[in-house]
């Protein structure tokens, strides 16, 4: 049986009368990669809100491989196991990339000890392994505040990373992006699967082809469609209700 790392069931809440996210049931399988898509107020924030915590569900749980942490406090499910990357990242320029990425690693307490206590090899061999998955070995000595914004970005994701979660929840990873930065993250994040389980939220439809094995589409606060992009793409359901007459590519 495939252990499910990440499983909603039912999840919903309201703002007032108005349904934000509706008895939203997904099911994402360990190593993952699966794309939530929706036009803009689908939900798509409210759900990975309602997800870490940040918005409280007025029905349906939660469960982080298995474990229930519906409406827990924020900083709660974070250390059960969820990592979420906001869209303004927040490294410690000052410090080089690989400092960066040593502080994230989750090993002593204090958020600078682990570069006062040094570390040892298994966790220098993961802060190296780290640096080629987010393409930044070149640029480890680097000062972070040198870096662009794509890269910023990355070393975000490699501080996600570090901190070994069961779950990473992305939010428009490609937004700001150059087109080169973009093709760069969608060679990162592939390099991620299998890995790691990830939920991304992404309108770039050209990004989300090559990421992509499974897509969850949101409309109104409910799930439209799930399946594999060739199959979202064909699906009438939605081009009627999310695209319009628009094709797909063009959203
Ligand atoms: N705290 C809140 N109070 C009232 N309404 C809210 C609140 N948060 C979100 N909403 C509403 O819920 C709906 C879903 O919003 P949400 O931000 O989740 O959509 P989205 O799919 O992420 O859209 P976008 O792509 O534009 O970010 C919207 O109509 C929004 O106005």
């Amino acid at each position: 049986m495939t252990t499910l790392a990440l499983e909603t069931e039912g999840l919903s809440v309201s703002f007032g009368r108005f349904r934000a996210v509706d008895g939203v049931s997904i099911q994402v399988a360990q190593g993952e990669l699966r794309v939530l898509l929706g036009a803009n107020g689908a939900g798509k924030t409210t759900l990975m809100d309602l997800i870490s915590g940040r918005t409280r569900s007025t029905a349906g749980r939660v469960l982080l491989e298995g474990r229930d942490v519906t409406n827990q406090r924020e900083y709660r499910i974070a250390r059960a196991g969820l990592g979420r990357k906001f869209q303004i990242p927040s490294v410690f320029g000052g410090l080089s990339v690989r400092q960066n990425l040593e502080v994230s690693l989750v090993r002593h307490p204090g958020v600078f000890a682990n570069l006062r206590f040094g570390l040892g090899t298994t966790d220098r061999q993961r802060v190296s392994e780290i640096l080629h998955l987010v393409g930044l070995a070149d640029l480890a000595t680097a000062d972070a505040a040198t870096l662009s914004h794509g890269q910023t970005q990355w070393l975000e994701l490699g501080m996600l990373m570090g901190q070994s979660p069961k779950v990473i929840l992305l939010d428009e990873p490609t937004a700001g992006m150059t087109q080169a930065e973009t093709a760069k993250t969608a060679e990162i994040i592939n390099g991620l699967r299998g890995r790691h389980t990830l939920l991304v939220v992404e309108h770039d439809m050209a990004f989300v082809r090559e990421i992509a094995e499974r897509i969850t589409v949101l409309h109104l606060g409910k799930v439209l469609a799930e399946g594999s992009v060739a199959e979202i793409e064909a699906n009438a359901a939605v081009k009627a209700a999310y695209l319009g007459t628009q094709e797909i590519s063009e959203c």
